[in-house]
């Protein structure tokens, strides 16, 4: 598919004294499906904050479906991210971010905030249960009281039930079993983009390799080309 949904040109961001990213440049079509592999602590999760205008100051251009998003910042986090979630990016957190006294159920209908995805959540739960066909058995449970692979799964559900046309999801495998991160990463390379893009961060390279569009790897807060190449989007 051609054209580009997000394209981000010299974007650096920090916090407080801090510089983490340095002059970033990448962007991302309809249809690909791109990993960012790095180790902890060289500015992955930083990068998807700056996406979303939740880090404490930025510079740079970020431009999604044209628009831009980006420029310069200094105060203020979070103020535009809603403004920026309506436009079409969903950011499934590092982590277990979620509300463990909802069940499943309650969970899922909170990615689906928007007026149009609202009225079309019944479907929307159902495509999530069939990608995780698991929490379609645990409709009722309480999200709090599921292990951590449930948990992600729940998290990446929810913003799934978005009207998002690009997904940012942040270290999906974080803290999980090598099986259970094989069936998210199995999962989240089977969802349809129809048009949509994705971007993941991982630790792990091998996971990834071989699943996705594309591969850069981050470094120290500086993007560094395709570490790999294939085919599979
Ligand atoms: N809120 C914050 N305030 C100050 N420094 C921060 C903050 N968040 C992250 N950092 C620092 O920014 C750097 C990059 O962190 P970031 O979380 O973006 O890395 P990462 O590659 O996503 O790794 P991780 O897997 O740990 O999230 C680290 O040195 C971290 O300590």
């Amino acid at each position: 598919m051609s054209g580009t949904l997000l394209a981000v040109r010299g974007l650096s961001a920090g916090y407080g004294p801090l510089r983490v990213l340095h002059d970033i440049d990448f962007s991302i079509a309809p249809g690909e499906r791109l990993a960012i592999v790095g180790l902890n602590g060289h500015g992955k999760t930083t990068l998807f904050r700056a996406i979303m205008q939740l880090v404490g100051w930025q510079r740079g251009s970020v431009l999604f479906e044209g628009k831009e998003i980006g420029g310069t910042r200094s105060l203020g986090e979070g103020r535009y991210t809603p403004g920026i979630v309506r436009l079409g990016i969903a950011m499934t957190p590092q982590g277990d971010a979620i509300f463990p006294g909802l069940t499943v159920r309650e969970h899922l209908d909170c990615g689906a905030h928007a007026k149009t995805a609202w009225r079309d959540r019944t479907r929307r739960r159902e495509r999530v249960y069939q990608l995780f066909p698991q929490l379609d058995e645990l409709q009722g449970a309480l999200v709090g009281k599921l292990s951590g692979g449930e948990r992600r799964m729940v998290s990446i559900g929810r913003a799934l039930m978005s009207d998002a046309k690009l997904y940012l999801i942040d270290e999906p495998t974080l803290g999980l079993a090598p099986k259970v991160s094989k069936r998210v990463i199995e999962a989240l390379v089977n969802i349809p983009l129809e048009g949509k893009a994705m971007v993941i961060t991982e630790q792990n390279v091998a996971l990834l390799s071989g699943a996705v569009s594309r591969m850069m790897g981050m470094h120290a807060g500086r993007l560094r080309g395709e570490v790999g190449h294939v085919g599979l989007a």
